[in-house]
């Protein structure tokens, strides 16, 4: 049966501004400099601090992070998870500094290398999004994020906090929308993959492992492909952005 969000993007019609172009749409790898931009650490000191959401066990490493086990999938637990990290000035802070000094002139000079040298912004996700993923039987069903009001526009970007080859759990994508040929990104800490999250459909296993599964994941739309102010009708709930200018 279709998701709530398929029916309501059934009905809304074509989305807003000029398709992205198909370069951009392919799935690729980033990577950035773990000392400079450590979020890992940021999001450990913000768990050290929150007793409410788990403890550490062990050597208080995150893959050690005892996490109560509705944090993943329960949407309550999930939004006062969120409430956590808009609160966390220091996360915030350095994810920000990524997005701007790393990631934004990166998507700049993809576009500059298409000939779209256009000035334009980038409307970031802010704050990000933060998953904590105990072991357990618990799964994400394959989903497009378009059903949660996301626009062609947009790309994803997925970056684990954890070591997969100790989770062995990891976000699986599609090549290209309905595909179906998803891949598991197998990716570490200091990674991070950038794909079409808005079409192509992605999905999350159970965590089988005895470790903590937690990463960071969030959205930046293209200035001239991006309408912000769009809004998938019947969508309440949307994430907040944050727009820059990109310098050429
Ligand atoms: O990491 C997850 O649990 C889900 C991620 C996801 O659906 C996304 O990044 O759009
Ligand atoms: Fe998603």
């Amino acid at each position: 049966m279709a998701s709530k969000g398929e029916r309501l993007l059934l009905g809304a019609g074509q989305m807003p501004a000029r398709p992205l172009p198909p370069e951009l749409r392919r799935q690729e790898v980033l990577r950035f400099e773990t000392a400079r931009f450590d979020l890992r650490r940021a999001v450990a000191e913000m768990l050290r601090a929150a007793p409410d959401l788990g403890h550490f066990d062990d050597d208080g490493s995150l893959e050690r992070f005892a996490g109560r086990s509705e944090l993943f999938r329960s949407f309550p637990a999930r939004q006062n998870l969120h409430r956590r990290v808009a609160a966390s000035d220091e996360l915030l802070g350095i994810y920000e500094d990524l997005v701007r000094q790393e990631l934004v002139p990166w998507l700049q000079q993809r576009l500059n290398a298409l000939g779209d040298a256009d000035p334009r912004s980038f409307f970031y996700q802010y704050p990000p999004t933060l998953r904590i993923q105990p072991p357990s039987g618990e799964f994400k069903r394959p989903h497009r994020d378009a059903e949660y009001g996301h626009q062609i526009g947009e790309l994803n970007f997925w970056m684990p906090l954890t070591d997969y080859s100790l989770t062995q759990t990891s976000l699986w994508v599609e090549s290209s929308p309905d595909a179906g040929d998803f891949q598991a990104l197998a990716i570490d800490y200091g990674e991070i993959a950038m794909f079409h999250g808005t079409l192509c459909q992605h999905k999350v296993p159970a965590n089988t492992s005895p470790y903590t599964r937690v990463s960071m994941d969030f959205r930046i739309g293209v200035g001239g492909y991006f309408d912000p102010s769009w809004q998938l009708p019947g969508i309440k709930k949307v994430h907040l952005r944050r727009e820059v200018r990109a310098d050429q």
